[in-house]
């Protein structure tokens, strides 16, 4: 099997990448990546001589190109994770978000149509990736997102998102593509790029710079380690139902100013540091534009149906990230310098 995984250069993009060239070495993994400032092929560095990996440089929104390669390279599925994804860029650029997220999204499916549909769409499968902030915002509560609750983005990020699932669903619907779709939670973990509100944090922690915290900290996410986000995806691609989507969660839900606390202590721990230190670097900040309150997401389904669950708690998966972090400064300087700053500047600047 041949598949072609977009955006694999990517924070979630690569650890699914990797897992899939190292548990299936009979499939041909063609990572199509558009190397944007947040792909970086130093997160793919120990399997890149993988015989079973190749990288191809490309710009999903370029139709042309998609199907050239669609048609030269004839795969056979497609996971789908290239995109724009940070909410706080699509406030500023709106328009990047719509060319990747929704336009990209539809030369793939057109190029992938036009390829399997001749084919009857044998053993063929495009799977989406993507987020659960396409339903919108909750109250604080019991309530949770679940596969049936109606759509209602509030963010250009979370509508692009929002509209590119519909278009995979009107593949499947007018066009019989069998389609997978999968809606995730936050994600943490290694090589998540430091514009994000883990990374970021303990990158301005370590150089004892202020930590900005939108508002009063009080809004809430679910939080769900990156490795194990990609057995999800691995679990949905393998034996999840075609037409069906997938809720993805870590049952882990942290107010943001409490999740800074964990953070600041695990590394003044870490570092050899009195407790309390680095929670002085707290700083509240102009909040988020439509700032979103809670996102809770209920995963039976993918528990119940193909017997996924998280393989770490919380604690232990921001352990390891922040040892991972620790242990590779130079990966953090490296994609912190250059564009970073003054992208990061302007931000903290307007705050
Ligand atoms: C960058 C930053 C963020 N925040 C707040 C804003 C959010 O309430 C929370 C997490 O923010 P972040 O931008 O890391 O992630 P979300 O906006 O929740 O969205 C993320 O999770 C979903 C599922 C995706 O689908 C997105 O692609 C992904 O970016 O911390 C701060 O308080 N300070 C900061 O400096």
């Amino acid at each position: 099997m041949k598949i072609i995984i977009t955006g694999g250069a990517g924070f979630i993009g690569s650890h699914v990448v990797r897992l899939f060239v190292t548990k299936y070495p009979e499939y041909q993994i063609l990572n199509l990546d558009a190397l944007t400032y947040a792909g970086n092929l130093e997160n793919l560095r120990d399997i890149e001589s993988a015989p079973n990996y190749r990288l191809v440089k490309g710009d999903i929104t370029d139709q042309a190109f998609v199907d050239h390669l669609f048609a030269t390279e004839e795969p056979d599925a497609v996971i789908h994770l290239a995109a724009e994804s940070h909410v706080d860029r699509s406030i500023t650029d709106p328009l990047a978000f719509v060319k990747t997220n929704v336009l990209g999204t539809v030369h793939l499916l057109n190029a992938a149509k036009n390829l399997w549909k001749p084919l009857g769409y044998e053993g063929k499968v495009f799977y989406h990736v993507s987020t659960d902030e396409v339903y919108g915002s909750l109250d604080f509560g019991p309530d949770m997102f679940t596969e049936d609750t109606p759509y209602d983005p509030r963010s250009p990020y979370s509508a692009s998102k929002a509209s590119s699932d519909h278009f995979v669903r009107a593949w499947h619907h007018t066009y019989h593509m069998p389609v997978k779709l999968s809606n995730c939670s936050n994600n943490y973990g290694p090589n998540h790029f430091p514009e994000k509100l883990i990374p970021l944090a303990i990158h301005r922690i370590q150089h004892g710079q202020p930590v900005p915290v939108y508002g009063k900290g009080e809004n809430v996410r679910d939080w769900l380690f990156v490795k194990d986000h990609a057995t999800a995806i691995d679990a949905v691609f393998h034996k999840g139902k075609v037409g069906e989507t997938y809720n993805i969660g870590g049952v882990n839900e942290w107010a943001n100013l409490e999740l800074i606390h964990l953070l600041c202590d695990t590394l003044d721990e870490k570092t050899g540091k009195e407790k309390g230190t680095s929670r002085k670097l707290i700083t509240f900040v102009t909040d988020r534009a439509g700032h979103d309150l809670r996102y809770a997401i209920d995963s039976s389904k993918i528990m119940n149906e193909l017997g996924w669950k998280p393989s770490v708690t919380f604690e232990q998966g921001l352990s390891q990230t922040v040892d991972w972090y620790l242990e590779n400064q130079a990966w953090l300087n490296n994609v912190t310098s250059g564009a970073y700053q003054t992208y990061y500047q302007q931000q903290y600047a307007a705050r």
